[in-house]
């Protein structure tokens, strides 16, 4: 195990009637030590060495493919084409791991039960997530996860930090909402961060305005909340409070906890009908959101990955960046890898790629333009245990100079019920 280190983490108190108390650990970082893993990195007898992460995503890949590959030779090919391990084929034989007990046991191949076993503490699963209870990111920790132990987290970065510390065995964080768009930060932070996307769940997001009691909607001169929940409500909030000035603030639970901690007359915020209950709050007005399908989709995040079936609708999120010097309609060629193979897309996001935000085009006889080089998500209806998706993931390593698998896992196929977030 490798020197612990100290890591200052935010988290904020579970007990609601806390006034804004954030207290921080310095949290001793440990790195993980469930499997006995000796170090983040492996090497194989044919030399090639893999870090873990890449390792998990193999053992994913490996164990989906276990039950739909006829040719076992192919399977380590296909693996390194897919996980860029060109350097010959991976040797997925034999890894010493050391038990719990201390003894090294005998070398086995690696399963996904041995890389994602069941929490240690023994009891509820913990669920790391951004803002405080009433929040709907709180709602959707108890979506994915009933009876979970939901852990409140300052920022969204903290709950993937709390992930891969150990303090949590699982982080659930919104990802895209139907009005407001995609959340670009934890679209950053997926490509950051190593952690597996295991699950979705979608929230109808039900918002009410919610004020100190006795206050008027016509006595509110501002408005407080989430961004994205300001976004969600704009014309409903153009109506109720055209005079108000409205405010970005944390998240929508602790806009309200704010308003009651501190006494404001003249404060309202957006959040949920829960919300109102935990901090003592009037709801001015119910059900306010500007459309009544507004719903948040959230991922489910955890250290390893799932093994991919295909006995239930899945989808695979993908993170990618184009190979410079490939030619033109690079998206395009990937694109068809997906439609030639009848493979749906549900979601295409483009981030600014930080390691090479622009690249300079032309030979300077006519002057020189500057592309702005992007990181390509997408989101298609395919589990990695088929073929079809193996064979359109091995075409797209073709064009993209990096290509990441962020998880394969179920889709959430759960009816809505707009009344499931009324007591978010
Ligand atoms: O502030 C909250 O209550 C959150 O859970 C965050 C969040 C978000 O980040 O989009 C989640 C769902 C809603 O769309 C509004 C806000």
């Amino acid at each position: 195990m490798q020197a612990a280190t100290s890591c200052d983490l935010k988290f904020r108190s579970t007990d609601p009637t806390s006034r804004n108390k954030c207290f921080s650990h310095a949290i001793p970082k440990r790195v993980a030590v469930t499997c006995g893993y000796r170090s983040e990195s492996f090497s194989f007898p044919n030399g090639v060495s893999v870090s873990r992460s890449d390792w998990q995503s193999s053992c994913a890949i490996l164990s989906s493919k276990v039950a739909s590959v006829e040719n076992p030779g192919g399977l380590a090919d296909k693996i390194a084409a897919v996980n860029g391990h060109t350097n010959g084929s991976v040797n997925l034989g034999l890894v010493a791991v050391e038990s719990t007990n201390g003894k090294l046991a005998p070398a086995q191949p690696l399963t996904i039960t041995d890389l994602s076993p069941a929490p240690l503490h023994g009891s509820s699963l913990r669920v790391a997530y951004q803002g405080v209870p009433g929040a709907y990111s709180e709602a959707a920790a108890g979506k994915a996860y009933p009876n979970c132990d939901a852990i409140p987290c300052d920022q969204f970065d903290v709950a993937f930090q709390a992930v891969e510390l150990w303090i949590a065995d699982r982080a659930v964080l919104p990802v895209e909402n139907s009005l407001g768009g995609s959340i670009h930060r934890n679209y950053d932070l997926l490509l950051r961060h190593r952690l597996h996307i295991v699950g979705e769940v979608q929230i109808p997001v039900h918002h009410c305005l919610l004020a100190l009691p006795g206050v008027r909607t016509d006595c509110v001169s501002r408005v407080i909340s989430h961004p994205q929940a300001l976004a969600q409500t704009e014309h409903s909030l153009d109506v109720l409070t055209p005079h108000a000035a409205r405010e970005a603030f944390h998240d929508t639970a602790a806009a309200a906890e704010y308003i009651s901690a501190n006494d404001l007359h003249d404060t309202a915020a957006v959040a949920s009908a829960r919300a109102a209950e935990l901090y003592n709050l009037q709801i001015l007005a119910d059900g306010i959101q500007d459309d009544p399908g507004n719903v948040t989709r959230f991922l489910m995040l955890a250290r390893e990955p799932i093994i991919p079936r295909t006995d239930r609708p899945f989808k695979t999120s993908i993170v990618f960046a184009a190979q410079e010097h490939k030619g033109t309609s690079v998206l395009f060629k990937v694109l068809s890898a997906f439609a030639f193979r009848d493979i749906s897309l549900t979601k295409i996001e483009s981030r600014p790629h930080h390691n090479r935000p622009l690249r300079v085009v032309g030979d300077g006889s006519f002057g020189t333009s500057k592309n702005f080089e992007y990181m390509f998500y997408v989101d298609f209806e395919a589990s990695m245990a088929e073929p079809r998706a193996q064979n359109a993931l091995a075409e797209v390593q073709e064009y993209t100079s990096f290509l990441r698998v962020l998880g394969s896992y179920p889709m959430d196929m759960t009816p809505w019920s707009m009344t499931s977030t009324e007591d978010a």
